[in-house]
């Protein structure tokens, strides 16, 4: 569905070197590693935001739709909640049944600045749905908020996950329990410039305990 051949990217300073890897269709990769190592960089670079990544580096991106979330919500401000759905597509009722479907139902007169973080994020979550996308690209998105509220958008999005089983996600966390339960796949990515130490599959038996146990063990928080 997507193969990515990205020979690297900096900022002044190397920040990715070489990136092979080939991303298929229900593919639920966590992307993990210390902080500032470049996670966010790839996101864009394969959601073709890093204009200096050359369209040769992401291969098949010209025939996905992707549906991206943001670290911030980044709906317009000015517009209600319905109306920022509309925009990338969405008709009145799809906009109704997406923001049932984040559990914001009744909310589509709202204005983003009227919502909680929480909901700010689902709105924005119920936008990338709008799109139909292949690949859903998630940054952190329990970052900031409380344990209640990771733990319910954490559900919201397996079960979404599983509602549309041949659409991709690669989510940027920092937490190897949240790829205990969303990911099929872990990336960590790690080095200077960085590369992509491990791409496994946490189906394998016995994978998973050892991958979890080896990011027990490491500092996610670059602290
Ligand atoms: N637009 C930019 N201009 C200059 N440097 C940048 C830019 N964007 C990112 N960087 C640098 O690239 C490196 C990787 O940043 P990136 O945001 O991709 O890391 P990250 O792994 O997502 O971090 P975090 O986990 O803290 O969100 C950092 O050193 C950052 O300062």
């Amino acid at each position: 569905m997507l193969e990515l051949r990205l020979t690297g990217r900096d900022f002044g300073q190397p920040v990715l070197g070489k990136i092979f890897a080939t991303i298929n269709q229900g593919d639920h990769i966590c992307l993990l590693g210390p902080s500032g190592i470049g996670k966010t960089t790839l996101l864009n670079a394969i959601a073709g935001l890093d204009k200096t990544v050359p369209d040769r580096a992401v291969i098949g991106r010209d025939k996905l739709r992707v549906g991206y979330l943001f670290q911030e919500h980044r709906l317009l401000p000015w517009r209600t909640l319905s109306a920022n759905l509309r925009l990338v597509g969405a008709s009145d009722r799809e906009a109704e049944i997406l923001l049932r479907q984040v559990g914001l139902s009744g909310y589509g007169q709202y204005f983003p600045d009227q919502l909680s973080l929480g909901m700010a994020r689902r709105a924005a979550l119920a936008r990338c749905l709008a799109v139909k996308p292949d690949l859903l690209l998630l940054d952190e998105p329990f970052a900031s908020l409380d344990p209640v509220m990771a733990s319910e958008l954490k559900a919201l999005i397996a079960g979404i996950l599983d509602s549309h089983p041949n659409m991709a996600m690669i989510c940027v966390t920092h937490d190897g329990g949240d790829a205990e339960i969303l990911a099929n796949r872990l990336w960590y990515l790690d080095g200077k410039p960085a590369r992509l130490q491990w791409d496994d599959l946490v189906g394998e038996p016995g994978l998973v305990d050892g991958l979890l146990g080896r990011l027990r063990g490491l500092d996610l928080t670059g602290s």
